[in-house]
């Protein structure tokens, strides 16, 4: 054990605590709980950690993040190597991406979002005619929402009284209606840029960020763009996979124990606390158990025994993906990191996903590209692409037939905006979709995030970090408070750890 590490690690013996699933959350939760002194045991299903946050090598030498792909506060990744007292670019190092995302519209304009706001301002007044000020006002808006409501709703436990006991979360929850809770984010963005529906399109394209529609979700959410243009979006360095791979080395250093190939079947309960796990191997004694499956079948498959909460459980869930892992046999220097091809209408894509539960014959396509940052990714002269469509969770639809129209409507609009037949140059593909996103991952209905934030009360109808019913029983993860994507998922391992210290 090094120095710095003893100096860290809390002395008091605490009892042995089970984490449920290596997903990011679970591996954060894993670090967390070593180092304020607990015996930490990760049981994951798989075999290998990661859960969305995995990796893929198509033959040829293609190598894919398989799930998210933009990183955002990135700090939230270095806060856990510095708690172990580590430096943290000695094990995890990333850049500020510059530009972040080109964005293609249907009309044939392309724009580029700079990082500096600025130079974005101008490129957006150049390409789309919009004074360079009003866009520079809303993305100070966009902070100023984020500054007076990230606090509150992200970092700490909405279920607890004593939350609603600080001044800060007061004047926070008071600031909520100013924010927009009676319009939604489409009605914020088309007031701001009344004239400029490429530009609404733009900044209602961030409601997908956690898997919402712009068209329901309410313009409290107009803060997540501040995210991404104020704060920055990042690449680590190796990509996404990264992330999940220097943090299980850091848990491992400090004891974690990782058993592979090992699903819970059970958690066990009397008296109204957990006392153990059943997994497909044996049974443990654990009084400190932490899942990081998706709360649903945790409540279904785990805790069959026990009352769920059903409201909770019954809220709609986010949206899922569709991904094309393809191994292009080409170089689009036009292109970058992040790359968006537009739809011709937005509603319609929103429509199809959230009423009728299907994908609209035409969606925005997402091209995620990470052979120009790490050239290992693909072959020489090749690139790798992650292409997304956003699509309904699963609830039985015709997946094959609805793929194969999809593939066919992607391929028309990226080989129209590039002018070259794309679909000529793949070279190795392997496809994602929510049946295969539930399968792998446990997620309900292969759902990305949850349940979706569509809804004005959705932060607190949430699961909280903890069980209601059962002494020692937490929950991790994107299903549950604050909400889904990385920055999140490490936020709600920290709730945990404080939960479990309180
Ligand atoms: C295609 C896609 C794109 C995304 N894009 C982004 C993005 O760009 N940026 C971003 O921030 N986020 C993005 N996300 C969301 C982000 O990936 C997730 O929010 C996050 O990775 C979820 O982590 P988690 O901790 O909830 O665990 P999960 O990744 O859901 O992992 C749960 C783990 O638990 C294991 N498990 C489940 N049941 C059991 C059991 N009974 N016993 C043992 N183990 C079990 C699973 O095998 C899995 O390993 C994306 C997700 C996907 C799928």
């Amino acid at each position: 054990m090094s120095a710095s590490r003893s100096a860290r690690k809390s002395n008091s013996p605490k009892q042995p605590a089970a984490i449920i699933g290596a997903g990011i959350g679970g591996i954060a939760t894993a670090v967390r709980l070593a180092l304020a002194g607990h015996k930490v045991t990760v049981f994951e299903a798989q075999e290998s950690f990661g859960g969305k946050m995995h990796q893929l090598v198509l033959p040829g030498g293609y190598r894919f993040d398989g799930g998210p792909s933009l990183f955002t506060l990135p700090h939230l990744v270095d806060e856990l190597f510095r708690l172990a007292g580590r430096e943290p670019k000695e094990h995890f190092r990333y850049q500020r991406l510059d530009p972040i995302t080109q964005y293609f519209f249907p009309d044939g304009t392309q724009l580029t979002a700079w990082a500096d706001e600025e130079k974005f301002a101008q490129e957006v007044e150049q390409k789309l005619g919009v004074p360079a000020p009003e866009v520079l006002q809303f993305l100070k808006r966009s902070r100023l929402a984020y500054d007076a409501t990230a606090d509150t709703f992200l970092q700490k436990s909405l279920h607890k009284a004593r939350t609603y006991l600080s001044a800060d979360v007061l004047k926070a929850l008071a600031a909520l209606p100013r924010l927009g809770l009676t319009s939604t984010m489409h009605q914020r963005h088309t007031a701001a840029f009344p004239q400029e529906p490429r530009l609404v399109q733009l900044f209602d394209r961030f409601a997908t960020y956690n898997g919402s529609d712009p068209y329901q979700a309410p313009a409290t959410l107009s803060m997540i763009p501040h995210l991404e243009h104020g704060l920055g979006a990042f690449y680590p360095e190796g990509g996404i996979y990264a992330i999940a791979e220097s943090l299980v080395k850091l848990a491992e250093e400090l004891g974690v124990q990782f058993r592979y190939n090992e699903p819970v079947e059970e958690i066990l309960t009397a008296a109204g606390r957990v006392t153990g796990l059943r997994t497909t191997q044996e049974v443990y004694d654990f009084g400190l158990v932490v899942s990081n499956m998706d709360v649903v079948p945790t409540y279904r498959r785990l805790l069959h025994k026990e009352p769920a909460p059903e409201r909770t459980l019954r809220q709609p869930r986010s949206s899922s993906a569709l991904i094309f892992y393809w191994g292009i046999g080409q170089r689009f220097p036009q292109l970058g990191v992040h790359n968006i091809f537009f739809s011709e209408d937005y509603k319609r894509e929103f429509d199809a996903i959230f009423q009728e539960k299907t994908i609209a014959a035409d969606p925005t396509v997402y091209v995620n590209i990470t052979s120009g940052h790490t050239p290992t990714d693909a072959p020489e002269g090749h690139e790798n692409w992650f292409v997304m469509v956003n699509v309904p969770h699963d609830q039985g639809q015709d997946w094959p037939t609805l793929v194969a129209r999809t593939r066919e409507a992607v391929l028309s609009r990226v080989s129209q905006a590039l002018g070259t037949d794309v679909g000529q140059l793949i070279r190795a593909e392997h496809v994602w979709d929510p049946p295969g996103i539930e399968a792998r991952t446990s997620s309900f209905g292969g759902a990305l995030y949850g349940s979706s934030s569509n809804n004005t009360m959705a932060a607190f109808l949430r699961h909280p970090n903890f069980s209601q019913q059962l002494e020692g029983l937490y929950f991790c993860g994107g299903s549950v408070h604050p909400g889904g994507g990385i920055p999140l998922c490490l936020l709600s391992a920290r709730i945990v750890a404080d939960l479990i210290a309180q």
